[in-house]
């Protein structure tokens, strides 16, 4: 039989452009270079990451249960029981304002772009007003009056908050709570829900219904262990519902269990704090029950010696972690997951571990993005900008022409009075118009977020953490099999406005100034 000969076909049409309508491949995305060779272990979260969960399945019992805590224990009106939960209201990146009951949504100079109070849509004026002292004070939009929903997990705490503040609202009287107290409610209410088994013991139950199988997860595991990186699990979960999700998720079928695809497990880890304090005690956890037994880490004896007695283990830190790994700092490591703050921001600021962040929302995100009716749009307002700065531009001259000249006569400056006020009105109109396009096309998105990594023309915070904290992203664990393990990473051009010289303003200003017969005004 003739060898096949490997070909790098380098011509192909698909490589010079994304063509006009597009569906995601699972392509993994490059923030910052990444040289697989470089690492010796990759580690992996395990719920949204290496168990996919049927979301509106999920968030939609977490919510219920929630709402009968919050009924049934801490006594809010019964009449919230009716409440249908919509999984696809809230996005994550959102912040939470306990103070106020509202729901926002942030540009990356922490402009607020978009506010609800309950489920009733801000004006612009009243997000200002409520806001934007904040943002210019450099204020943080963090914790204690401010809650970011990092996790799908949070949407939930989202929907029941915006939820509770509209009855209050609406039924004044009835929820003595104020908005601060009524977010700790719900928060305690799906906390519990974790805590207490309501929700574990019903997935453990029929796993089929929250937890979606995907074919290529175990080869992609197998894979990476075969190219002989150390492969690790590192969940919050405790060791009884790690097994039963992770035996779900081995086929049946398998030869081996579950348990052979890694060289160490870490449940119950309780990160981030598993990442931050290196006093926190390990446990060794026997997989047969999951008793727990007290445990030094590696001490006096090799990694390899350590692990031979078992590789199952409950909590620890980060130090536990490396010496088993036998890994001398954080850049040798690649951990995946989904929790932009606790999987990826924590882990990469404080140990400089490698990451990837594990993001479902890119398929749609992705799909939408590059739909010919979308870029269509795009085009469209790129348009109506480059008009609307051309107007703008004459606005400027005008209002230069107004005070450029000290002995400007009463008749010519009435005249530049008039242009100017005719431009404003012209300036307006397009600005308005923009608006509503702009609206149309973050609506293709998602009706009322819009596009998660933008907020209006500018990245979102989530965009901006992404950027800034992951290496690589993607939508989903296995997309890591499309590719060798050996992978280079490299990551596509930074580009400022420098960049794009002839976008910015004073470009056509200065521009213009220099063609021939360049103002009408000047001209006249
Ligand atoms: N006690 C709480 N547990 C929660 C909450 N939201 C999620 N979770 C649990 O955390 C782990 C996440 O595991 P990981 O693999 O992503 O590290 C999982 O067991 C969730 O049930 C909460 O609000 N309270
Ligand atoms: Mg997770």
């Amino acid at each position: 039989m003739p060898r096949a000969t490997l070909s790098y076909n380098s011509a192909s049409p698909l490589l010079k452009s994304v063509p006009g309508s597009y569906p995601y491949r699972g392509e993994i995305l490059c923030n910052r270079a990444l040289n697989m060779s470089k690492i010796k272990a990759v580690g992996f979260d395990m719920d949204y990451t290496l168990a996919m969960y049927n979301s509106e399945q999920f968030e939609t019992l977490s919510a219920t249960l929630a709402l009968e805590k919050l009924v049934n224990v801490l006594r809010y009106p019964k009449e919230l029981l009716s409440v249908q939960y919509d999984h696809s209201y809230f996005i994550r990146g959102l912040v939470v304002d306990k103070e106020r009951g509202n729901i926002i949504k942030l540009d990356r100079h922490k402009y607020v772009k978009r506010a609800l109070h309950g489920f009733k849509v801000l004006s612009k004026e009243e997000r200002t007003d409520i806001y934007d002292q904040i943002t210019k004070s450099g204020g943080g939009f963090a914790e204690p009056r401010f809650a970011v929903l990092d996790a799908m997990f949070a949407l939930p705490d989202a929907f029941l908050f915006g939820s509770v503040v509209q009855y209050k609202d609406d039924h004044p009287g009835e929820i003595a709570q104020d908005y601060k107290q009524i977010y700790r409610d719900v928060r305690s209410s799906v906390d519990m829900c974790h805590r207490d088994g309501s929700i574990k013991d019903l997935v453990a139950k029929e796993p089929k219904r929250f937890i979606l199988r995907d074919p290529s997860l175990i080869p992609m595991l197998r894979k990476l262990k075969r190219s002989g990186r150390k492969v690790f699990l590192l969940t919050n979960s405790l060791w009884n519902y790690t097994d039963t999700v992770m035996s779900y998720l081995y086929e049946e079928g398998e030869n081996g269990r579950w348990i052979d695809l890694f060289d160490v497990i870490i449940t119950g880890s309780a990160k981030p704090a598993f990442l931050l304090n290196p006093r926190l005690p390990l446990f060794r956890c026997d997989p047969a029950d999951g008793t727990l037994r007290n445990t030094e880490g590696v001490y006096g004896e090799s990694a390899e010696e350590y692990l031979s007695r078992g590789k199952c283990f409950q909590g620890g830190n980060y130090t536990h972690l490396h010496d088993m790994l036998s890994v001398s700092n954080g850049t040798q490591l690649l951990y995946v997951g989904d929790h932009i703050y606790s999987d990826v921001l924590r882990t990469k600021r404080t140990l400089g571990w490698r990451t990837m962040l594990i993001v479902p929302e890119l398929e749609h995100e992705i799909n939408t993005l590059y739909d010919e009716k979308t870029r269509s749009l795009r085009e469209e307002i790129e348009e109506m900008r480059d008009k609307r700065n051309d107007i703008d531009e004459w606005v400027d001259r005008l209002e230069g022409e107004l005070v450029s000249d000290e002995n400007v006569t009463p008749a010519r400056s009435a005249h530049v009075r008039q242009e100017l006020s005719t431009a404003r009105k012209e300036l307006q109109s397009s600005r308005e118009q923009i608006g509503t396009r702009v609206e149309e096309y973050h609506g293709r998105f998602h009706r009322i977020w819009g596009q998660l990594f933008k907020t209006g023309m500018q990245n979102s915070r989530f965009a901006e953490q992404v950027e800034n904290y992951a290496c690589l992203y993607t939508s989903r664990v296995t997309n890591i099999g499309l590719v060798s393990p050996e992978m280079y990473w490299r990551a596509m051009n930074d580009l400022m406005p420098h960049d794009r010289l002839s976008k910015s303003p004073m470009y056509r200003v200065l521009s213009r100034r220099a063609e021939p017969g360049c103002s009408k005004f000047v001209d006249e």
